[in-house]
């Protein structure tokens, strides 16, 4: 069974009167462990993609699977919950929490997981600070850090949930070259090490190169899927 799986996906949005395609006709399928990105120009559709996978939003027609599930067919509670036990998010600008340090930003997701214990999450917490290499910067603000740590922190957030998916839109977009390449480095060092399944969006190349595979997107189509390795 895929982890991930589309069939014939179509997303319109409507804006007055006008109707928007952003996706036309989507196909794909996404393994566990793997570690996969959707490439395109801006406005090829990756973000929409990645909404629909991340159960953020409906497509307007089609399915989307995760795992046994067909969330295209949940109500938004259920959204809500597959969202929070089965993926995890970085987002482009890091959408970390000022006020809080980086531990507290990490713990954050297992707050709502009741059944998580306080030493659990303890041992989480520390675990994950540790593969995203920032156990000696718990104490700090995000204001305190570089842009390529603060992203640090927020793969470190979207693993503590231990996700079966996480989901990444433009993780390297506000970084510079260099550290963007790290982080997809981290990413696919906790990739091989956890076999959590990968999936981030990108428009430039030396970062999708980083991919097991590459799903080129154009005009809400996908055009040309690229094994790398
Ligand atoms: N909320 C919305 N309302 C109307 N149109 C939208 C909305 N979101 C996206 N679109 C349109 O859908 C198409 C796909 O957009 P999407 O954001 O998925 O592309 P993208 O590849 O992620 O672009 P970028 O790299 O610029 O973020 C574009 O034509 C965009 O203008």
């Amino acid at each position: 069974m895929s982890t991930v799986s589309l069939q014939q996906v179509f997303k319109n949005y409507e804006l007055g009167k006008t109707s928007v395609p952003a996706l036309r006709g989507i196909d794909l399928e996404i393994q566990e462990g793997d570690f996969v990105t959707m490439a395109g120009a801006s406005g090829s559709g990756k973000s929409t993609l990645l909404n629909l996978i991340g159960c953020l939003d409906h497509p307007t027609t089609g399915e989307v699977w995760i795992g046994d599930t067909r969330v295209s067919k949940l109500d938004d509670k259920q959204l809500n919950e597959t969202r929070l036990r089965q993926i995890g998010f970085v987002f482009q600008s890091f959408n970390l929490i000022p006020v809080l340090n980086v531990y507290e930003n990490v713990e954050l997701p297992l707050l709502i997981m009741k059944e998580i214990s306080k030493k659990e999450r303890k041992q989480r917490i520390n675990y994950f600070l540790k593969a995203v290499g920032l156990s000696a910067f718990a104490d700090r603000k995000p204001s305190e850090l570089s842009g390529g740590q603060r992203q640090r922190v927020a793969v470190a957030r979207a693993l503590v949930t231990k996700p079966r998916i996480v989901l990444a839109d433009e993780p390297t977009a506000n970084l510079d070259s260099k550290t963007g390449i790290e982080i997809i480095d981290l990413m696919q060092q906790i990739n091989e090490h956890e076999k959590t399944t990968f999936i981030f969006s990108t428009h430039d190349p030396k970062v999708m190169q980083r991919a097991n595979r590459i799903f080129h997107l154009i005009d809400g189509k996908i055009e040309k899927v690229e094994n790398i390795r």
